[in-house]
């Protein structure tokens, strides 16, 4: 397996605020990690530098080899990165297919047939288990839809690295086991690499190879799911709540601290 993604040094400021310091990690080929912390620890900031959508203050990321630091969106998006965001704004006059063919179109730079657009478009919309069917509107989509809708039209312009805003806050416990499997299956069948936002921890340590912890803009923690959700600093960070219901998910001994928190 290779490298995917080599982040060094990265740093955020607005201003005075540092909101990403120094934050560096290693992404291989294949691999699902995902980045978690509280409200307001910087990890859109994190994303949104990844993805091109900010310019770091400092710091470097490498996509397979090659620096993509300060890239705009649409050069990082033709490197092969693709990114969901967390509320979804699709074209709600369109079909689900257009908005999915639509993406796959501009993704490729217009370099490819609309032919081969509207094929990539089913093909995400397959891997997503949304309707294929050309009349299916964007209005009959609930919340979890509108998800599935967003992962279709990263999944369109075809990436090796999927940035994933996933933010299941407005999902129930169901919809939200369903959209975990998903980023699960898609690795599986595409083996795309994958990095997943998520504020809520539970449901995102059931499918991710690593995780790290971001606390005031810097890592507290990382390694494998059971590891992180056991670490005194992120139980801390958690209020001890979220740490819990993860710890009894994921399994694993609890430290002493822990047992003692
Ligand atoms: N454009 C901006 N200008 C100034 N401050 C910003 C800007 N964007 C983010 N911040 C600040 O940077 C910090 C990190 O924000 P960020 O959105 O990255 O956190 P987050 O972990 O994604 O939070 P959430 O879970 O609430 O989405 C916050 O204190 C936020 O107010």
């Amino acid at each position: 397996m290779g490298e995917m993604l080599q982040v060094r040094g990265l740093t955020k400021k607005f201003g005075g605020f540092t909101a990403v310091n120094e934050v560096a990690f290693d992404l291989d080929e294949g691999e699902i990690l995902g980045l978690i912390g509280p409200n307001g620890s910087g990890k859109s900031t994190t994303f949104n530098l990844i993805a091109g959508a900010l310019p770091p203050t400092a710091g470097t990321i490498t996509l397979e080899g090659r620096d993509i630091t300060g890239l705009v969106p649409t050069r990082v998006c033709h490197k092969g990165v693709a990114r969901t965001y967390q509320i979804p704004r699709p074209f709600r006059k369109l079909t689900i297919l257009e908005n999915v063919a639509l993406a796959a179109y501009f993704g490729a730079d217009g370099s490819i047939s609309r032919e081969e657009a509207w094929r990539r478009a089913e093909d995400a919309l397959d891997l997503t288990q949304l309707p294929v069917d050309g009349r299916a509107r964007v209005d009959g989509l609930g919340a979890a839809g509108l998800k599935k809708l967003e992962l279709a039209r990263a999944l369109a312009t075809q990436p090796r690295l999927l940035l994933a805003d996933e933010s299941l806050g407005g999902l129930d416990e169901k919809e939200m086991d369903q959209a975990a499997d998903m980023l699960s299956h898609i690795r599986e069948q595409r083996g795309i690499t994958i990095i997943w936002v998520e504020h809520i921890m539970g449901v995102l340590m059931r499918v991710v190879d690593r995780c790290i912890v971001l606390d005031h803009g810097e890592i507290i923690a990382a390694g494998l799911p059971h590891e992180v959700a056991h670490d005194p600093k992120v139980v801390e960070v958690y209020l001890g709540t979220d740490a819990e219901a993860v710890q009894t998910q994921v399994g694993g001994q609890a430290s002493a601290e822990t047992v003692g928190a």
